[in-house]
């Protein structure tokens, strides 16, 4: 199924006038996952008519005593609003839907031929993966090795449950709940999990009990009793559920080769947030980015180059799953072959900068990894008292190498003696690691050019 980024560069690209194919097994299916946003992000996207709640503020509970407001809106997306908005888009700048998976893709020097599972055979200038975590078409030379944000929520009719209805819930550090249960209870002072919550009335509420990241993930059916056990305590009677979302996604590890001929955006080219597991606003906003350039690529905005409408033929055999989107072009030697058009997106999608910021929140995860409970909420108090544009920027990636620096050095500030001893102790050989990997980073070298 396309994700929000896929659709959101199909979009972007077909208004330009070029000529896309959506490949996707389930074109008009709701996306799964319940996406949280900071309101700012959405502003900045102009997306602000698809989020159906919003709340004025956020609350952080470190443990029973300590409670953190933070003042930032917060919104749910409205996914099916999102999808039609961007369907409807497609639709009228004429982009084509093949209800398919994909299984592969050739390439010659202008033109790559995917084909589907059932046979269809697409010719296209331009590939571009959107698989998501299931990276289909997208290539890594290194081992792949992330921590892994484990969740499971439900949106839920309730008796009643004790949030305040205008705050989002964070994070709920608290473990009260687990204090009848010793194997539960050493597993979390080890392993934590938090409750997030959206309060959408006194009565309906998403509630996602979540581990951060771990490597390996906490199993789910852990985080499920954590969960059954926190409602309980909570005095939270669940009267019915309506959705329920089991999320498995996979934060940090290597990026894919840069450059390659499959473009990718989202999970399959390295856009989660590594530290957060953050992705939406963050590929909708790369989006753009990735259109413009490859219409620049392409050489200009529209059909000059880039033409026909994707070529069917028969193809035979079927297995795996992908999905990808297509701009289809028929000139075969006009402009940039299709390395080197591949080569100048990339180098726009991951300039030295971005590939910086990643590998210091990949440090950031690292660290992270290596907290138990009471580390967790002492590097929590630290992180929500640092100036907003701080943790702000970090959260939404908007901070850069040398702000990101400037971060690192103001929430060891923040941080008591004993949070610094354990960032010291955990962060010591993955900073040395992020030292040497950003004296290593070249930009990406754009053969177009
Ligand atoms: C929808 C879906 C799919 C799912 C969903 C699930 C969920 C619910 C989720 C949620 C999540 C969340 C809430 C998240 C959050 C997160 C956060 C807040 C994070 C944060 C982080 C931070 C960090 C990591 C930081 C880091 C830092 C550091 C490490 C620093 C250090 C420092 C030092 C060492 C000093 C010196 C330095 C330099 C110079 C650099």
């Amino acid at each position: 199924m396309q994700g929000p980024a896929g659709l959101a560069v199909a979009q972007r690209v077909s208004g330009e006038g070029v000529d896309v194919c959506v490949v996707d097994p389930a074109p008009q299916s709701v996306w799964p996952n319940n996406y949280g946003v900071w309101v700012d992000e959405f502003e900045d996207l102009d997306l602000l008519d698809c989020l159906d709640y919003t709340w004025g503020s956020a609350v952080v509970y470190l443990d029973d005593a300590r409670k953190k407001t933070l003042e930032r809106p917060y919104g749910r997306v409205n996914r099916t609003r999102l999808k039609s908005k961007m369907l409807e888009a497609c639709i009228a700048n004429g982009v084509q839907f093949h209800q398919a998976k994909v299984k592969d893709v050739d390439h010659n020097v202008s033109k790559s031929i995917v084909t589907c599972e059932d046979g269809t055979m697409i010719e296209a200038a331009v590939v571009l993966d959107a698989t998501g975590h299931s990276r289909r078409l997208v290539q890594y030379d290194k081992p792949f090795n992330p921590g892994y944000q484990i969740a499971y929520g439900i949106v839920a009719e309730v008796d009643s449950h004790p949030f305040d209805v205008d705050k989002m819930l964070f994070m709920d550090w608290r473990d009260s709940h687990l204090h009848g249960d010793k194997l539960l209870m050493d597993g979390n002072l080890e392993l934590p999990t938090f409750l997030y919550a959206m309060p959408f009335s006194a009565n309906h509420i998403f509630l996602e009990e979540t581990s951060l990241v771990a490597r390996p993930g906490v199993p789910m059916d852990v985080i499920q009793k954590r969960m059954e056990l926190r409602l309980k305590h909570l005095g939270i009677h669940v009267r019915s559920i309506e959705e329920d979302e089991k999320c498995v996604i996979p934060m940090g590890g290597v990026l894919p080769v840069i450059p390659q001929r499959v473009l990718g955006i989202g999970g399959t080219a390295g856009m989660v947030h590594p530290s957060t597991g953050y992705m939406v606003a963050r590929t909708l906003a790369a989006a753009p980015l990735l259109a413009e350039s490859v219409i620049k690529s392409l050489g200009g905005s529209t059909s000059t180059h880039v033409s026909s409408r994707p070529q069917y033929s028969q193809k035979v055999e079927s297995s795996t799953y992908s999905q990808g989107l297509e701009a289809t072009s028929d000139e075969d030697n006009a402009g940039p072959s299709g390395d080197e058009l591949a080569a100048g997106v990339w180098a726009d999608l991951w300039p030295l900068e971005r590939q910086q910021q990643r590998a210091f929140f990949c440090f950031g995860m690292e660290v992270l990894l290596k907290l138990d409970l009471a580390g967790t909420r002492r590097f929590f108090d630290a992180f929500f008292d640092l100036e907003a544009h701080l943790w702000q920027g970090f959260l939404s990636s908007r901070l850069y190498f040398i702000e990101l620096i400037g971060f690192g050095l103001s929430l060891f500030k923040h941080a008591t003696n004993h949070a610094r001893a354990e960032i010291v102790a955990s962060g010591t050989v993955p900073l040395a690691k992020l030292i040497l990997e950003v004296a290593q980073m070249r930009p990406p070298k754009d053969q177009s050019k």
